[in-house]
């Protein structure tokens, strides 16, 4: 398997390449050059596999032959072996038609474990057979942050500066980032949105006088490996729901657009999936993007689900060209035109091409409040506020009752307890495994919302290439 960039000019790589390089050199994203597709009867040999089994499975086509099957299943069962969950990524029923996906049961309490833990065992794998050092610049609304330096803390040959919006992610979410001493991670606070910090991270990707002296890597889901390796838990809900024979919708609280393009690819790859509904806060670009073909940044608003704070998300790009017919050049000109005006309107194809199997919902303040209080007094549930706008857009999309709806419980209650206290009156307790988070030192950098101060800082801290 080779990957193309969604920009149409930079080179094509493999599967190492492609994790290491993370952003294309055209300022594209990595896709998959086709879909690996399974027949029914192969998704059906699927049912009841351990999930470290079954996520070797899924990847194997993207992997290709960079890693035996033989090593990507011992890479899974040493990533997934760290859940606190048996079943890694458990199905909780809600009611008659509606059920809990939690993905929360990693080491850092949020769904970018599953596919952080085991990127951070690729780029180990991938950088020992070169005499390569990576540095990873990321940007986190906050749960991004933690399950990457969570991954590579203390790995050699990374070092990683991982920038969030300063005040604007939870006191567990800083505290979980900035608690880790470890002298390869690099933790700055920028004055700014999660969008200015994503946009200095790309922008460090082709800035030469970075790229000459640092490979700089990616761990946000503009690397194709975090979204390859979130594909498997649609596989998994599914099955346990009744597919192949069965067709399943997800909702999925967006930010970033990668969660939910993890569903679409899974179903590119012969998953029955009813719908994907596309779930966002008032921070609402996808929303309208996909009822009413206007893509148009507006200003971030500061919510209780701070990490969907996004009006920038990256991987709609990815949608973009698989639905607008994989048109390289065409979609680096349409999003040259984002880039300068920050608006563009979607094509006919492009709108169609998403219609066909997306839908989408925005919950303000109130539905989210809401939609946590239904689930507590109604089920028993204590989730969170991204949850709870995925929870509200599952009840009202209007899906056919016959069909199940889960819902990606993206992050466990407890990052969020100040929002989850006011609308339950119960304050979560942090699981054991985050142990003494509020006893333990911090360390972090404070730095102006601006890209030399960034680059300046990286530059001096990180190791060169070679
Ligand atoms: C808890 C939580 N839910 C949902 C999202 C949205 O996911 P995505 O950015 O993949 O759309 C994020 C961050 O991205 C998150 O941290
Ligand atoms: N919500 C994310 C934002 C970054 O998204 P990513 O999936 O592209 O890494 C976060 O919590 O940091």
């Amino acid at each position: 398997m080779d990957y193309i960039s969604t920009r149409g000019s930079a080179p094509a790589l493999d599967f190492a390449d492609a994790t290491l390089a993370g952003l294309a050199s055209d300022g594209g994203l990595y896709v998959p050059r086709t879909w690996p597709k399974f027949s029914e009867a192969e998704i059906a040999a699927m049912v009841g596999l351990p999930y470290a089994q079954l996520a070797q499975r899924i990847m194997q086509p993207f992997v290709g032959d960079c890693l035996t099957p033989e090593r990507l299943l011992e890479l899974t069962t040493q990533a997934y072996g760290r859940f606190a969950h048996q079943a890694v990524t458990p199905l909780v029923q809600l009611d008659q038609q509606h059920w809990l996906l939690e993905l929360f049961h990693g080491p850092t309490l949020a769904f970018k474990d599953v596919a952080l833990q085991l990127l951070g065992l690729l780029f180990e794998e991938f950088l020992g057979r070169s005499d390569r050092n990576l540095t990873i610049v990321g940007a986190t609304s906050g749960d991004t942050g933690s399950a990457a330096i969570d991954a590579v803390a203390g790995r050699a040959k990374v070092d990683i500066f991982m920038l969030h919006p300063r005040g604007r992610v939870s006191d567990v979410q800083r505290r979980q980032m900035t608690t880790v001493l470890a002298p390869n991670v690099h933790n700055i606070a920028i004055e700014g949105s999660f969008d200015d910090a994503q946009a200095m991270v790309k922008r460090m990707f082709n800035d030469a006088a970075m790229t000459d002296r640092f490979a700089i890597g990616a761990v946000n889901s503009i690397n194709w490996a975090r979204l390859m390796a979130q594909i498997v838990y649609y596989f998994a809900a599914a099955l346990q729901l009744g597919a192949p024979a069965r067709k399943v919708a997800f909702s999925v609280p967006t930010g970033n657009f990668g969660d939910v393009f993890a569903g679409y690819v899974a179903a590119q790859m012969g998953l029955p999936i009813e719908r994907l509904i596309v779930a966002t806060n008032v921070n609402d670009i996808l929303h309208r993007a996909l009822s009413t073909g206007d893509y148009s940044q507006s200003t971030v608003t500061p919510t209780a689900a701070p990490s969907m704070d996004i009006q920038v998300s990256s991987n709609f790009e990815r949608l973009l060209f698989d639905v607008g017919g994989r048109d390289g050049l065409a979609l680096a000109e349409q999003m040259r035109g984002f880039e300068s005006t920050r608006a563009m309107q979607l094509t006919n194809a492009q709108r169609e091409g998403a219609a066909a199997l997306f839908t989408s919902a925005r919950a303000d303040a109130d539905e989210m409040m809401k939609a946590i209080r239904w689930a507590h007094v109604e089920t028993g549930q204590v989730i969170d506020p991204h949850t709870a706008i995925g929870l509200h857009a599952a009840q009202t999309a209007g899906i056919d009752p016959a069909v199940p709806v889960v819902t990606l419980a993206t992050a466990h209650a407890a990052k969020f307890r100040d929002a989850v206290e006011q609308a339950t009156g119960v304050r979560p307790s942090l699981p054991l495994r985050v142990g003494d988070l509020f006893d333990r030192e911090e360390r972090l950098v404070q730095l102006p919302g601006d890209y030399a101060a960034v680059a300046d800082y990286v530059a001096e801290h990180a190791s060169p290439k070679v």
